[in-house]
Order: C-alpha cells, then structure tokens, then sequence
C-alpha cells in the first residue's frame, strides 16, 4: 500500500525528486518557453514550440478539440511528463523540480480519478493534509456535507460523481493559488455543477487564485472564464478575454473590412475579427462559433 501511495505521490509531484531551480518570476504563476511534446512512436508532435503563459488571479478557459493536447499541455506545465524540448515553468522554478512551497500553491484536478480506491474520503483527506501547512477543515466539512460525500465508504464504492466531487474538494482544501482543472465536471449533473462554478467563484473572489480550466462545456466557462486560450496544432493560437472577443467578432458576408481579420470561412459567411476600435456590423458569435473557428 505504501509502495502504491508513493508512486502516486511522485507522480502528482508531492514528493520531489531533485532540488528545485528558480529559473525564472516568482509571480507568473505558469510560463511556458519552447515547451515540445511528442510521445514515443509518434512523428506528430502534440505541443510544437508553445510559448505561453497564465496572468496570475485569472480564470483562464482552455479550449480545445478532442486530441488537442489539453491533457497533454495541463501534465507538461505540471512537471507530470517530460517535455521532448523546451520547458514549463510554475512561479519561475522548472516544473519538475518545484520546491515544497510551490508544490502547496498548487491544486490539480485531473481528468482521470487519481484517488486511493481502497481508503475512505476522511481517510484521503486526512493523508493529503498531512502535505500541507494550509488547510481549510471548515471548507472541506462544509463541501462534505454539502455535497453529500459518504466519509466513511471506501472511495470504491462512490459513484462517479462523488469521487469526481470529492477530487475537487482535495484540490481546493489546500486554498491553492493556482488551480488546474482538466474537465473536473464530466461526471457531475447539473445541480452538482452548478455548485462547484459557485465555489470557483467564490475561491476566485476571495483568494484570488489563478485558474486553467479545461472543459469542453461551454456554458460552464462562459459563466466563469475571464480569458479563453484556444489550442490548436500543438500551439495556443489566440487567447483574449471571452467579452472582448464576443464584442470584436461577427458573421459577415461583406468584403472584409479593412484591418479586421477572418478568422474562418463558411460558405458564403466569414467570422471576422475587428480591429480594436473599430465598429461592426454583422451578426454576432457564440462561444461555440469560436470554438469551431479557432480549434
Ligand atoms: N500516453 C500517450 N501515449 C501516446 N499518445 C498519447 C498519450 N496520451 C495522449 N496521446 C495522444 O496525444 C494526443 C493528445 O491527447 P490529449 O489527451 O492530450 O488530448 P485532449 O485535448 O486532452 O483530448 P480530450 O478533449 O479528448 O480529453 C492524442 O492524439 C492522443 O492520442
């Protein structure tokens, strides 16, 4: 049993492997230089030179197709896979090598449940808070109760939701200040995530954490996401706040008008981009335009 926490341990990154390197600032919360990943056997790479970052204290929604590589992208900045060159860096020290006190910055909640199947929630909590000096015991008691998660059955025997349920409670008990989450409301129904964008929101508000929020629910992030970055082909082709883009972008049949851009082509219509300042006329995008457009 042991033998399987420690492994899992590693992988999260909770215990470290080599001394941790501070390459560069300490403020940006995930910066990205030349990052190139390409799994073994593959000529394709999935991530190709992406130079990127996240301003700290936003949400950022992170779009992409089925295969994008947002998983890919989300374990690289992680230091969870190696990259095949370039480097990802979390609050300027090399991701793979992050000290303890980022290590307590950072909430993660992965696609895959990456739970103890034989231990029970209060037994799991209790193990990942012996990890951290901050730990909020009257949020994770207010979230059990509120989202109904038996403590004392083994994580086994929880449904889906509920193991997806408890998964983002172990990711916020620890107040972190940046928080990944990669689809962490596949399982929920509506009600459950309803819930949990309210407390996104409220940890936003309050703590003014850094969120990456990958999901393929577009209503989910247009309640909560400030900026959207869309990967395409390995690289983050646009990111821009969700409002600005939804202001500059139309459907036009015109000519393009001078300095706006065409984002895509159909048919007879094209979704342009404004210049900024620059007024428009045409019907306006959805979220999901864009998202057919730009990945
Ligand atoms: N362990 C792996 N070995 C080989 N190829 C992989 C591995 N994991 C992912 N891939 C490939 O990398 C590409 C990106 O996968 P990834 O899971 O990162 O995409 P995604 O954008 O998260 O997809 P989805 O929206 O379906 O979750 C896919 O082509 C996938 O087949």
């Amino acid at each position: 049993m042991k033998k399987m926490m420690d492994a899992v341990m590693q992988g999260l990154g909770l215990v470290r492997a080599k001394p941790p390197v501070q390459l560069g600032d300490a403020s940006l919360p995930v910066l990205t230089q030349g990052l190139t990943l390409r799994y073994p056997g593959r000529q394709q790479s999935v991530l190709d030179d992406l130079n990127w970052q996240l301003p700290a204290g936003q949400v950022v929604g992170l779009l992409g197709r089925n295969g994008a590589g947002k998983t890919s992208l989300i374990e690289a900045l992680l230091g969870l896979r190696d990259p095949w060159t370039g480097r990802a860096l979390l609050y300027g020290q090399e991701a793979r090598q992050i000290d303890d006190v980022v290590r307590a910055r950072i909430g993660y909640v992965p696609q895959q449940s990456d739970l103890f199947p034989q231990l029970t929630p209060r037994q799991l909590l209790n193990y990942f808070r012996s990890f951290y000096p901050r730990w909020n015991t009257a949020k994770v008691e207010g979230l059990m109760s509120r989202w109904a998660i038996p403590a004392e059955q083994t994580i086994a025997e929880l449904s889906g939701g509920q193991q997806q349920r408890l998964s983002i409670i172990r990711a916020l008990a620890h107040e972190p200040d940046l928080l990944v989450l990669d689809e962490p409301v596949s399982s929920l129904d509506p009600l459950g995530r309803r819930d949990f964008l309210r407390e996104l929101v409220e940890q936003v508000l309050d703590c003014g954490t850094t969120v990456l929020f990958s999901t393929h629910i577009l209503s989910d992030l247009e309640r909560v996401a400030f900026q959207v970055a869309f990967l395409k082909e390995g690289r983050i082709g646009l990111q821009a706040p969700l409002d600005e883009l939804l202001e500059a972008c139309r459907w036009q049949r015109e000519p393009l008008p001078p300095g706006a851009r065409c984002l895509a082509q159909h048919g007879e219509r094209q979704l342009i981009q404004a210049a900024p300042g620059q007024g428009l006329e045409g019907e306006a995008v959805t979220l999901e335009d864009l998202f057919e457009a730009l990945t």
